[in-house]
């Protein structure tokens, strides 16, 4: 048998073991072995780290920007030299395929590069007081972008790296600390990015990664006085629970979505039909921007759901080495949820036309016809490759049922009609709309954000470069 690595958690520019001994396993969603261990690291650990990011921050923001950015571009750099390897860990980590997994690692070496750029393009302005009524062009405003100090990022399981580092990288280039604390599946993974930072020579202590239970550490960092921003995204009850507590700190959360797909009856069916596939079910709809319902019009339903069971049962399925689109959960509480939504929705009536099959945590594609708003499925958010369509009579209809979710993230409406379409976009309660495309976050630099319980605040290069800095005015009076 080979041995179970263990790996160490990061501070002052160092791997470390904790003192506590306490050792957390990480199962292989789909081996069901233990692919490694984490450090549970204590709450005295905990406050040495964020203590000492403290200076080493005010070094990090005085530090010439161009030091900075050459830092992070070779750290980008080293991820795409790492990336096979990293690749491996996720796959094994949190179960996405072989081919997703390496896309992600190069996403994030992109992110990273991007979003130096952007910080050299956009950190300073200036304004002349002369183009207000009355003001003086003797008054001239320089507006710098000061960073809030150390920042807390919460990353979640389902994007390991990407959405790690989509926190990491803004921190950093705007001069910012950071106490990354990732999920605990995912946890190795975000040793193995802090592996490829380590390599590059960043200064101690701007960055430190601590692991360990969020029910142990979670809350004690998240209200941590040496806190100054916290970033986090991850499931609603968890985001709704920080807020509560976490009181006066700057907050961005990103949490969960039941995104809609309304389809209209002038929709290219086709085209729908592709987008909808893709967006409800590519890595088994662990995704907070999966599709989550479909709304459409009962003049083509009928069309439209005979095309989508034929998709959904030449769905691949098996384990991420082969590039399947459906692989197992990422744990057994996530399939054993979805098992129970699907188990529901079949005792209250609606149509069963594909799925409902379940090994251990793969969960078969799954897709009901003729779900009804009385149903859990109709407003849940399974995170699992079950899909809901439910039919609507009209456009009014569709908008209601949209927006009487609790969620707000993204939504899709399909219709060849693009006045329409506006129309009904302009009336859904969400970040984003698409026409005639699926729900999904990127590109990176698009802003991201959603409305209701979808979070609070908004994601995106430039708009995670704001969130983390503030404003800082020099008025030259000549
Ligand atoms: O799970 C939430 C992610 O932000 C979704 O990202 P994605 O649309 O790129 O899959």
């Amino acid at each position: 048998m080979s041995e179970i690595n263990t790996y160490k958690y990061y501070v002052g520019g160092k791997f470390a073991e904790s003192n506590s001994g306490n050792l957390i396993d990480i199962e292989c969603p789909y081996e069901k072995t233990v692919i490694g261990r984490v450090q549970a690291i204590s709450k005295e650990e905990a406050d040495v780290a964020i203590a000492a990011t403290k200076s080493a921050q005010k070094e990090w923001a005085e530090l010439d920007l161009f030091k900075r950015a050459d830092l992070l571009n070779k750290w980008a750099d080293q991820l795409e030299i790492d990336a096979h390897d990293i690749a491996e860990i996720i796959m094994k980590e949190v179960g996405k395929t072989w081919n997703d997994a390496v896309k992600e690692v190069t996403r994030t070496a992109e992110f990273i590069r991007y979003t130096v750029q952007e910080y050299i393009h956009t950190n300073d302005s200036a304004m002349s007081g002369e183009n207000y009524p009355g003001g003086s062009k003797n008054k001239i405003a320089i507006i710098k972008r000061i960073p809030l100090g150390t920042v807390l990022a919460i990353s979640p399981f389902n994007y390991p790296v990407n959405l790690s580092v989509a926190k990491l990288a803004p921190a950093l280039i705007s001069g910012n600390a950071v106490v990354f604390k990732p999920a605990t599946q995912g946890a190795i993974s975000a040793v193995k990015i802090i592996e490829s930072f380590d390599k590059v020579g960043f200064p101690a202590n701007v960055l430190q990664l601590i692991t360990g239970k969020g029910s142990d550490i979670g809350d004690y960092v998240s209200e941590h006085e040496g806190i100054d921003m916290i970033s986090f995204t991850g499931g609603a009850t968890t985001g709704r629970h920080l807020s509560s507590f976490s009181t006066m700190k700057p907050m961005v959360l990103e949490l969960g979505g039941k995104d809609p797909a309304i389809v209209c009856e002038d929709a290219d069916i086709d085209q729908a039909v592709t987008e909808i596939m893709s967006g409800a079910y590519s890595y088994s709809g662990q995704r907070c921007t999966a599709i989550k319902r479909v709304l459409v019009n009962e003049a083509v339903a009928d069309e439209l759901a005979a095309k989508l069971k034929v998709e959904v049962e030449a769905l691949s399925v098996g384990m991420p080495i082969d590039n399947p689109v459906i692989v197992p959960l990422i744990n057994k509480g996530s399939a054993d949820y979805v098992d129970g939504l699907i188990t529901d929705t079949i005792k209250d009536g609606a149509t069963l036309l594909v799925g409902n099959k379940r090994e251990d945590n793969l969960i078969y594609p799954t897709l009901f016809d003729h779900v009804t708003t009385d149903m859990r499925l109709a407003w849940e958010e399974p995170f699992g490759p079950v899909l809901p369509i439910i039919r609507v009579k009209s456009d009014e209809e569709a908008i209601k049922i949209a927006n009487q979710s609790e969620y707000g993230l993204q939504a899709s409406v399909f219709s060849r009609n693009f006045s329409r379409a506006v129309a009904i976009a302009g009336k859904i309660e969400a970040g984003s709309v698409q026409i005639n495309g699926r729900t999904e976050r990127g590109p990176d630099h698009f802003p991201f954000l959603g409305v209701k319980n979808s979070g609070m605040g908004v994601h995106g290069i430039s708009k995670t470069i704001d969130a983390m800095t503030r404003e800082k005015l020099l008025i030259i009076n000549l």
